[in-house]
């Protein structure tokens, strides 16, 4: 392989195969080896994640695409349980993942220099430990969902059996106006051995590990919780855009009875458009901060995950934007929340803070912005290491 000869170093990328994981974390790869082209990329996720990422078996210059095991027994058949092949997939990969490595460089000729990986593999930075090689991670969700991850215990530590879920988080800097109810699953409450919760609960002893944390936000959002994040690790770098454009296999045909996609609707560009007076969403972190480079407030039904933190800190924090009240579509919530932001003194300041909130997204990644400059030391970092 012509590339792997004459790089410098070779990065092995790894990759969380489910939901839109893999995509941002190819986009960082992408942007890696265009702004430092003696690098050379063996990105390393599941054969139905790759099929995804890399339509028609394309090869992006300097990334090549190899399989790892998908963990899933032989003769196994989706029954609708989401958790299942996560839970089949975690157990083998420590082991496929370290294989796959073995064949990367057996084909390769070229031994790991470095390990770029989706924060949720916990697992990895014990191999980049054996290997002897940098550990470094992309968290995709924003600044606020990674410090409550890391900091687990020291809430596990306040909130007792007794308290109730309106407890404010006010022993967390900056987190007073939360409160119990809006931290993710698992940290004090629901699902704790779910697999998704189960590696979240890691992230607190390995995250200190990394040599880096590229993240995808903007330094001047939430920038205490930034602050607090970058006095704790090394390298904690706000990179800015880094998502997906991409749907699922099969997605379409999956949903093809329960809603309406077409390809004339890209989010990013309908909410640039100055007609847009509100975005109704589920507060997933891309779609915030599109809102945000849109200038346009937002109305939340959150789901599941960090949603209900993102939720919470748009409205209670930086104010602009609401949950639904009831957390629940029913007329009276979504005519109470429109109103609110499309016609009343509220919505107005809400659309003069989330305009100063777009000037500064825009300011980091002009030349010289913070994420421009961030994503230069993370490129210098993975060079030198
Ligand atoms: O009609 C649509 C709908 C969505 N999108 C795009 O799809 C992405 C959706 O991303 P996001 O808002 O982050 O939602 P999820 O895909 O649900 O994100 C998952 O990953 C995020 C980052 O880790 C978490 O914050 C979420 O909770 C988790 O559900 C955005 O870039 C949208 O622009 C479109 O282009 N067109």
């Amino acid at each position: 392989m012509k590339n792997y000869k004459n790089a410098s170093k070779h990065i092995a990328v790894l990759a969380f195969p489910f939901g839109t994981h893999a995509t941002p974390l190819l986009n960082i790869t992408r942007r890696l080896s265009e702004a430092a082209p003696s690098l050379v990329f063996s990105f390393l996720s599941t054969e139905q994640s790759n099929a995804v990422t890399f339509p028609n078996g394309e090869k992006v210059d300097k990334i090549q695409p190899f399989n790892v095991w998908d963990g899933l027994p032989e003769g196994f058949r989706f029954k609708g349980d989401p958790h299942e092949p996560v839970e089949y997939f975690l157990k083998a990969a420590p082991e496929n993942f370290m294989k796959a490595m073995d064949v990367v460089v057996a084909e390769t000729g070229k031994p790991i220099d470095c390990l770029l990986v989706d924060a949720f593999l916990w697992f990895s930075v014990d191999i980049a430990a054996d290997l002897n090689v940098p550990w470094m991670a992309l968290w995709t969700a924003g600044p606020r969902a990674l410090y409550v991850h890391v900091d687990t215990s020291f809430i596990r530590q306040h909130v007792g059996i007794n308290d109730t879920l309106e407890k404010p988080l006010d022993f967390i800097e900056d987190f007073s106006s939360l409160s119990v109810a809006d931290l993710p699953d698992g940290i004090v409450n629901g699902k704790f051995e779910a697999p998704v919760q189960a590696l979240l609960d890691k992230l607190e002893q390995v995250i200190p590990q990394a040599t880096a944390i590229a993240a995808n936000s903007y330094e001047y959002l939430d920038n205490q919780v930034v602050n607090m994040l970058k006095s704790r690790f090394r390298n904690f770098l706000n990179v800015g855009e880094t998502h997906r454009k991409k749907l699922p296999e099969g997605f379409l045909e999956r949903t093809s009875l329960k809603g309406k996609i077409v390809p004339w609707a890209p989010q990013q560009k309908v909410l640039q458009h100055e007609a847009v007076g509100v975005f109704v969403t589920h507060g997933g972190w891309n779609s915030v901060l599109e809102s945000i480079t849109g200038g346009v407030p937002m109305i939340f039904r959150p789901f599941f995950g960090d949603q209900g933190l993102n939720t919470k800190t748009v409205e209670a924090v930086w104010g602009f934007g609401l949950g639904l009240e009831g957390g629940m579509f029913t007329k009276e919530a979504t005519v109470k929340a429109l109103k609110v932001i499309l016609s009343s003194d509220e919505g107005k300041k809400m659309r003069e803070k989330i305009a100063v909130q777009k000037e500064l997204a825009f300011k980091a990644v002009e030349p010289n912005g913070s994420s421009v400059e961030n994503f230069k030391k993370l490129v210098e970092i993975m060079s030198s290491s």
